[in-house]
């Protein structure tokens, strides 16, 4: 499978499953991950779980593919006067859902995307404690897959009534309540990351509304995904949410399997 520039999901995969088994053996290694764990900036965490990922995908798409840019969570955030020139790009999450890694409940993904004018074509989403990928390829579909088994097609759900909205495990923000009290939802689940699109694209979960803030890099593979399986993700406007803008920090988005 490939996208319009002819770029192949398949070693896509494999440097998401390879950054996860990284990211699994520090997990397994260490008994204590807060000990790992220093503080940004803006102090959201990050470990060495998240560097060793970002290390083996930059090491792995740049050499892939030299001529794409990438704009890595952990890596530099190449200044928006350059990157809008940039015609298509990979932007990934190392380790996306580091609360639920240093909290040990299994609920965070490797998230690789491959966004073209501005709007992400290809995704790829791995769960390295459950090992499972999510991938999804614009106008290809959507698949769920252990590694080296047969890839189930995804689906989503495609109804309005009776939904089952899904939120985030550690980031919930009272404002999702109000947009969501507009639909007929029946049922609500939490979890970590880019899992919440995954539930999406199985048809598992019908409603993703964000309120809260999350970056370009924790979206952009997600989206792809849930696309790819019928489903769309839109900004405050109704229009599709869109990539690369000024500032990486998202805007509120409905995510949604229908
Ligand atoms: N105050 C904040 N500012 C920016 N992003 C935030 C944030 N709080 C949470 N996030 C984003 O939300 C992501 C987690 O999403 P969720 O709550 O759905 O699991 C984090 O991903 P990382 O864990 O990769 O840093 C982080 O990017
Ligand atoms: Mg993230």
């Amino acid at each position: 499978m490939t996208t319009q520039v002819d770029v192949s999901i398949e070693p896509i995969k494999q440097i998401a499953i390879e950054a996860g088994r990284k990211i699994l053996e520090i997990y397994e290694k260490y008994a204590d991950l807060e000990a790992i764990t220093e503080r940004k900036a803006d102090n959201s965490p990050l470990t060495l779980a998240d560097q060793a990922s970002h290390t083996i995908i930059s090491e792995r798409l740049m050499a892939l593919y030299p001529q794409i840019p990438l704009l890595s969570e952990e890596g530099k955030h190449t200044a928006y006067e350059i990157r809008k020139e940039w015609d298509r790009f990979w932007l990934v999450d190392p380790l996306d859902g580091t609360k639920e890694f240093i909290k040990r409940n299994g609920e965070f993904t490797v998230n690789i995307a491959l966004i073209e004018k501005n709007v992400p074509v290809l995704g790829v989403i791995y769960a390295p404690v459950w090992n499972l990928l999510y991938y999804g390829i614009h106008h290809l579909g959507a698949f769920k897959e252990t590694p080296g088994q047969t890839p189930v097609k995804l689906q989503v759900n495609n109804k309005q009534n009776l939904l089952t909205a899904v939120g985030s495990r550690s980031h919930a923000d009272p404002a999702e309540a109000e947009v969501l009290n507009k639909y007929d939802i029946s049922g609500t689940t939490s979890i970590g990351s880019s899992l919440k699109f995954c539930l999406i694209a199985e048809g598992k979960a019908d409603i993703y509304y964000r309120h809260g803030p999350t970056m370009e890099w924790d979206t952009a593979a997600g989206q792809s995904i849930v696309t790819a399986a019928g489903g769309q993700v839109q900004d405050a406007s109704g229009n599709i949410f869109t990539y690369n803008k000024p500032s990486l920090l998202n805007s509120s988005f409905l995510c949604q399997g229908f």
